[in-house]
C-alpha cells in the first residue's frame, strides 16, 4: 500500500446497487467530489433503473442526490471487471442472505455473491487495491476474502481487506449516511492496513469528524454490525413481549414504554411495540449470530439470541389470530383493508415485512384482501402473495381473485369489514376515519399493528377498535377469566 502512503484515493468502484450500494455511493459522490464514484452490478436491469428517472429504490432526497451527481462523478456501469481494475478502493455491497438449502440451512449466511466478487476482483485487478467489506458478513469473513485474493492475484498486486459495514436504515438512509452516529472501520495492525485504514478515513472526514470514526481490529468490526442489529432487534422483541402482558393485564405499552424510556440507562428509542420487526436484515443478522455461537459450542448464548426470533414470530402470529377471534372467528367471504405492506414507512422494501405473514394467515382463512400501500408496486405485492404457498379453502382460482391492490385506503375500506394497519406510514395517521366508517360494513373493526391511531376517537365514531399492547375489547365482552383490572 506503499503507492497509496502520500495519496489519496481518487477512484472508488462499489460492487452492488442496492439499498446500501447506491446510496452509500451517492452520498460519498455528493460530499468529495474529486472522487469518480462508479457503482456496478450484475443485474443490468437494476443499473438501467440507475441511469433512469426511475431509480431502483425510494430513499427521500436519493433522487435529487442522484440527479446532481449522476455523470458527473457518480457513475452506474454494468462493467464490472473494467470499473474494478480502475479503482484504487472497492466497496462490496453484495446480498448476503440466509442460506437456504445445506450445511446452516435457515441460519448461516450465504456467502457465495461475496465469494464471487473476491474472485473477480482477484482476476481483475492489474494493481494493488483496498477492498471494503461494506456488506454484513459473518466474523472472520474478510479472513476468507483475504484467502480468496491471494490464491487468485497476478503478480506483484497486493490486496488490503477492510472491514466498514453500514448502519444505515431504510427511509433515513441518506440522513443516516451524512449524519451517522459512527463509522466503524475494521483493519489488521500491519502497516500496509494501517496506510488502507487510513485512506478509507480519508473519504469519510471529507464531511465526518474524526472523533465519530472508530477504528477497531477486523474481527471486532464484523461483530459489532452483528450485534448492533442484535441489540436493536432485542429491544423491539422485548418491548412486544411486554406487550402482550399489556393486553392480558389492563396496563398500556404506550405507557409502560414511555415511563422505562424516560430512563437515561434505557432510552426511548425503538421501543415502539408493533406487528413485529421486518426488513431484510435483522431477523437474518440474528439468525448469523445464532449460527456463529452454534459453530463455536456455545449452544447457551445461540439459544439467548435465539429468543429473540422465536418472539417476533410469535408477536407476528397472534396479532393475525386476533383478528380472526375478534371477527366471531370466520372472515370467510369477508372483505379486509390492509393498509401497509412495506416493512416500515418510508421504503417500498417489502423484505420480511409483517404484513405478508398477515394477509397470508387471513387469505387461508377465506378472507378477501383490498390492500394499499403508498410505495410499494402492485407487482411487488402480488409477487410476496404468490398463491402456490397459500392454503386458500377453495384456492383453484388466481390470486387476483382474493386479492386487489388499491390506489387509496378508501378505496379499500369500502365494503370493507375490518381495516388491518401493518406499516407506520404517517398518512395513516390523518385519514377521514368518520368517511371510512361510513363506507365499511358494520361492525366495523379496525386492528391497528402500529399503535397509530387514536383509540377514544375511533371507538366515538363507531368503531370496534385492537390495538397492540391494549386489552382487546373482545375479552372484555363476556370474559370469564380472572379481571385483572380489580
Ligand atoms: N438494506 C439495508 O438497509 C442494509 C443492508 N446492509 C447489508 O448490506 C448488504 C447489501 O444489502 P442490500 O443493499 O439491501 O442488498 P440488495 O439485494 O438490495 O443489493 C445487493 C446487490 O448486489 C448485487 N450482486 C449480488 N451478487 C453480485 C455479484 N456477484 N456481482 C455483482 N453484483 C452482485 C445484486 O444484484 C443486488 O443488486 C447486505 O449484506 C446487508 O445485510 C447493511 C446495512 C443496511
Ligand atoms: O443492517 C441493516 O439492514 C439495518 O437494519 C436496521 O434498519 P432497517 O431494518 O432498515 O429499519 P429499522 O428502522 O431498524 O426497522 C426495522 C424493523 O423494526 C420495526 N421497528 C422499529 C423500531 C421500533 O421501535 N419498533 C419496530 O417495530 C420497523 O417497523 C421495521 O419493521 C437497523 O436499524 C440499521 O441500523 C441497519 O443498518
Amino acid at each position: 500500500m506503499e503507492h497509496l502512503r502520500n495519496q489519496k484515493v481518487t477512484k472508488i468502484c462499489c460492487i452492488g446497487a442496492g439499498y446500501v450500494g447506491g446510496p452509500t455511493c451517492a452520498v460519498i459522490a455528493r460530499m468529495c467530489p474529486q472522487i469518480r464514484v462508479c457503482v456496478v452490478d450484475s443485474n443490468p436491469k437494476r443499473i438501467e433503473l440507475w441511469n433512469s428517472d426511475q431509480l431502483p429504490i425510494y430513499e427521500p432526497q436519493l433522487d435529487e442526490i442522484v440527479k446532481e451527481c449522476r455523470n458527473r462523478n457518480l457513475f452506474f456501469s454494468v462493467q464490472v471487471e473494467k470499473e474494478i481494475s480502475q479503482a484504487e478502493l472497492i466497496f462490496i455491497s453484495v446480498n448476503t442472505p440466509t442460506k437456504n438449502f445445506g450445511f446452516g440451512k435457515g441460519k448461516a449466511a450465504d456467502l457465495k455473491n461475496l465469494e464471487h466478487v473476491s474472485r473477480l476482483i482477484a482476476r481483475s485487478a492489474d494493481d494493488s487495491k483496498i477492498v471494503v467489506e461494506k456488506s454484513t458478513v459473518p466474523v472472520r469473513a474478510a479472513e476468507s476474502i483475504n484467502r480468496i485474493l491471494g490464491a487468485n492475484k497476478k503478480s506483484g498486486v497486493h490486496f488490503e481487506v477492510l472491514s466498514n459495514p453500514e448502519f444505515l436504515a431504510e427511509g433515513t438512509a441518506i440522513n443516516d449516511l451524512i449524519n451517522p452516529d459512527r463509522i466503524l472501520i475494521g483493519g489488521n495492525e500491519t502497516m500496509d492496513a494501517q496506510i488502507a485504514v487510513e485512506k478509507l478515513c480519508e473519504i469519510y472526514q471529507n464531511w465526518i469528524p474524526n472523533e465519530k470514526i472508530i477504528r477497531t481490529n477486523t474481527w471486532s468490526s464484523e461483530l459489532s454490525k452483528l450485534a448492533a442489529n442484535a441489540f436493536l432487534a432485542q429491544r423491539i422483541s422485548s418491548i412486544n413481549a411486554i406487550s402482550s402482558l399489556c393486553e392480558a393485564t389492563g396496563a398500556d405499552v404506550n405507557e409502560v414504554a414511555n415511563a422505562i424510556g424516560s430512563d437515561s440507562r434505557i432510552g426511548p428509542k425503538y421501543l415502539q411495540a408493533s406487528i413485529g420487526f421486518g426488513g431484510s436484515c435483522f431477523q437474518k443478522d440474528v439468525l448469523n449470530l445464532v449460527y456463529l455461537c452454534e459453530y463455536l459450542k456455545l449452544p447457551e448464548v445461540a439459544d439467548y439470541w435465539h429468543q429473540i426470533i422465536a418472539m417476533n414470530d410469535y408477536q407476528k402470529r397472534r396479532f393475525a389470530l386476533r383478528i380472526t377471534e375478534c371477527m366471531f372467528n370466520t372472515i370467510t367471504g369477508k372483505r379486509i383493508a390492509i393498509l401497509g405492506f412495506a416493512f416500515k414507512a418510508n421504503t417500498g422494501d417489502t423484505r420480511e415485512s409483517p404484513a405478508k405473514l398477515v394477509c397470508k394467515h387471513l387469505l387461508e382463512e377465506g378472507a378477501q384482501l383490498a390492500i394499499y400501500d403508498p410505495k410499494v408496486l402492485k407487482e411487488q405485492i402480488y409477487a410476496d402473495l404468490n398463491i402456490s404457498d397459500l392454503n386458500i379453502p377453495d384456492g383453484n382460482k388466481c390470486l387476483e381473485d382474493y386479492v386487489e391492490v388499491v390506489e387509496s385506503p378508501y378505496i379499500a375500506s369500502t365494503d370493507a369489514h375490518a381495516i388491518v394497519i401493518c406499516t407506520e406510514w404517517n398518512e395513516f395517521k390523518e385519514l377521514n376515519y368518520e368517511k371510512m366508517y361510513s363506507l365499511m360494513m358494520k361492525p366495523a373493526f379496525i386492528f391497528d399493528g402500529r399503535n397509530l391511531i387514536n383509540v377514544r376517537q375511533l371507538e366515538m365514531i363507531g368503531f370496534h377498535v385492537e390495538k397492540i399492547g391494549r386489552q382487546s375489547n373482545h375479552k372484555k365482552i363476556g370474559s370469564m377469566e380472572p379481571n385483572y383490572n380489580r
